[in-house]
């Protein structure tokens, strides 16, 4: 008797996320992802404060009717507790959707903090759960310090994050995602879970061209000609800040990498952030080859992966076909 394989199991994955233009696409390509089950999406401040995140995940859940998935808010303050926090609505619109003006949603978002939904889900599926980090990494750092085993017990940590032998994107120094609470970005590239770090030395060789826009604005998907609607706004961010007439797709990349982590080659080494000084925010990988002569910061620190090429077109492609397919 011949018995059909099983599919593979889907891959546990919480989204910690600050929607966000970019990060609406993340999360509409992980709904649309078969290797993935998105069992919650968290909230937290970067591109819009933490209350308008949680509003718009639950908002983007409704447009993609998935309101089963529970969305957990996340921090509104730094792990330091600052509350001047820098938020990108230059970016993607003060509403965080490209100035859409979206009715709020029905839909509220579950009893639990982020961090305690976090450390939750990773002792009940140990090993097993995956969070793409799309914003700063507050959520995850109070997770850390909530649960000790927490790093042991999360299966991966999929980040973006971080600028790796270039320059930042708030400053020369700094990343956005990072620069947003860069002691709690220590914390968690510290704290010795599986992480797998992907920075703007990757995100920005992979752009959604005005040709692949029209592609999807032609498609009869409600997601992709959801995305078009709010997209507007990240095109003449881009072309004013970087004079290009394509966006650099940070999010969904990252939540790609999540799906088949061969689309990128990694390195491996310990990185640390700097929280002070001028150059606050910027990541400092060690790749461990050499011995110094004295102890320094990185000595002795758990390493991480840190994505170092990309299969740009392939990850495009990817994103189209997720956005465009059939249901
Ligand atoms: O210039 C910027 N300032 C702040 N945030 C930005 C900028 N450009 C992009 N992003 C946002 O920050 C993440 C990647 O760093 C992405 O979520 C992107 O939408």
């Amino acid at each position: 008797m011949s018995m059909a394989a099983s599919p593979p199991p889907k891959k546990k994955v919480i989204i910690d996320t600050d929607p966000g233009i970019d990060d609406a696409m993340a999360i509409f390509v992980a709904l649309r992802s078969p290797e993935l089950e998105v069992i919650g999406l968290t909230t937290i401040f970067g591109n819009v404060y933490t209350s308008l995140a949680t509003r718009n995940a639950l908002h983007l859940l409704e447009a993609a009717g998935r309101t089963d998935i529970p969305v957990a808010e996340g921090s509104h303050v730094t792990v330091k507790k600052a509350t001047k926090l820098r938020i990108a609505s230059f970016v993607h619109g003060s509403d965080g959707l490209g100035n859409q003006n979206f009715p709020p949603p029905a839909s509220k978002p579950i009893d639990q903090s982020a961090a305690a939904f976090l450390v939750e889900q990773a002792n009940l599926y140990p090993g097993q759960v995956t969070v793409v980090a799309l914003g700063p990494l507050t959520n995850l750092a109070l997770a850390v310090e909530l649960d000790p085993s927490f790093a042991s017990k999360i299966g991966q940590i999929v980040i973006l994050g971080g600028a790796y032998s270039v320059n930042g994107n708030v400053n020369p120094a700094a990343e956005a995602n990072i620069f947003g609470d860069p002691d709690a970005a220590d914390i968690v590239f510290t704290c010795g879970a599986d992480i797998l770090a992907v920075g703007i030395n990757i995100t920005h060789q992979v752009v959604l061209s005005d040709i692949d826009r029209k592609k999807l604005e032609q498609s009869d998907s409600k997601y992709a000609r959801y995305l078009c609607k709010i997209v507007g706004l990240y095109y003449d961010y881009h072309m004013d800040a970087y004079s290009t007439t394509g966006v650099y797709l940070h999010d969904p990349t990252t939540l790609l990498a999540a799906v088949n982590p061969s689309l990128m080659t990694y390195t491996e080494g310990v990185v640390r952030v700097q929280t002070e000084g001028i150059s606050k925010g910027l990541t400092v990988f060690d790749n461990t080859k050499k011995t110094y002569g004295e102890i320094t910061a990185w000595s002795g620190k758990p390493t991480v992966k840190v994505a170092v090429t990309v299969d740009a077109p392939a990850v495009v492609e990817l994103m189209m076909q997720r956005l465009i397919m059939d249901d």
